[in-house]
């Protein structure tokens, strides 16, 4: 569980009292999360999460929570940001941290998912990749090449000969791909970037949302695609692909949008570009921990495998 922020039920009250959603009933910190604080807002009205952003700058913080709002308008399933009655924002303040609360998803995560949980999961990613391509606000993914570029050196002294020259040289080949026309070439927007078994909710085989878009940003959609690969389809493990759940998940995908020609040629290497940037933040927060009164750590050799498994056996469709 990570609660970095400790909110009080006074300030929740507080808040209920500018963002009107009823009376106060009850606040609980959330389990699971790495990145935020959270908790469950219950109400006389209703079930919501309220976010305090512990790393997000409050510049940052509109274009997530306006992009959920533009994908909840255009009936992609996720959930609305809720604003304050007088001003109409939707970007809080509580405990001095920027915030939002957003409405509870019913169901819960699928996290040992079938072929048919990936398959409702790439129709709406192909879905939210189309309704965003009109989202008016700009802003790269921060978790994109450029970070990587920052962070590995940061991590390096902390890792072994052997996976410091792995993660070396997947860097070197991630900034060789990115040269290339073939990636140019690749159609890109608004993306998820974090869109694994955790964050998304189902009933039975039913997907009810897909939410944490606080990694969102303008990247490509393939790169989307194979960070969706990586956690949904593949044998946790080993790492290695279930090819019957990503063929399942790619075929829904491709029945809302087909793959371009430059997508197909560049699968397994986005597939790998998706187990790096993983690898990177996992390590980097494995070995520069935050304060977190309750953090449950993400294991950064499960993403090396990963990793290693697309270097061994690269996936491509046929
Ligand atoms: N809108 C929501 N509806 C239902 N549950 C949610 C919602 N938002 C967050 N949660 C719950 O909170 C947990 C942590 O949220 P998450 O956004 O993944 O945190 P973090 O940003 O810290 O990684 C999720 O795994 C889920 O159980
Ligand atoms: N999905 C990332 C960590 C980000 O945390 P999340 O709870 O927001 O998904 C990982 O698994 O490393």
């Amino acid at each position: 569980m990570a609660v970095f922020t400790e909110v009080s039920d006074k300030a929740a009250k507080a808040l209920l009292k500018r963002v009107p959603l009823g009376d106060f009933v009850s606040l609980r910190g959330i389990e699971g999360g790495i990145e935020n604080t959270n908790y469950f807002l219950t109400t006389s009205q209703g079930e919501y999460v309220l976010t305090l952003f512990e790393r997000l700058r409050a510049d940052q913080l509109p274009f997530y929570l306006y992009l959920m709002k533009h994908l909840a308008k255009a009936g992609v399933p996720v959930p609305e940001p809720q604003a304050d009655g007088k001003t109409g924002d939707i970007l809080l303040q509580v405990e001095g941290k920027p915030a939002a609360i957003v409405g509870k998803l019913p169901g819960k995560s699928q996290l040992a998912p079938q072929a048919a949980h990936c398959q409702s999961l790439g129709e709406v990613l192909a879905r939210m990749h189309q309704a965003a391509l009109d989202y008016p606000r700009q802003q790269p993914n921060l978790r994109g090449l450029p970070w990587w570029n920052e962070t590995v050196p940061v991590v390096l002294p902390y890792l072994d000969t052997a996976t410091a020259e792995l993660l070396r040289s997947e860097l070197a080949y991630q900034n060789h791909v990115a040269q290339s026309s073939a990636y140019a070439a690749l159609p890109r927007g608004p993306v998820h970037a974090d869109l694994f078994r955790d964050n998304a909710m189902f009933e039975g085989e039913t997907l009810t949302g897909i939410f944490d878009f606080y990694f969102a940003g303008v990247d490509t959609w393939l790169f989307d695609i194979a960070v969706v690969i990586n956690d949904w389809c593949i044998d946790l493990a080993t790492g290695a692909i279930d090819k019957a759940r990503a063929d399942a998940l790619l075929a829904a995908y491709q029945a809302v949008r087909p793959l371009q020609a430059c997508e197909r040629e560049l699968l397994n290497a986005m597939l790998r570009a998706g187990a790096l940037r993983f690898w990177i933040s996992r390590l980097w927060d494995f070995y520069l921990p935050r304060e977190a009164s309750l953090l449950k750590p993400h294991d950064p050799t499960h993403f090396e495998r990963v990793l290693r498994a697309r270097l061994a056996a690269p996936y491509h469709l046929i």
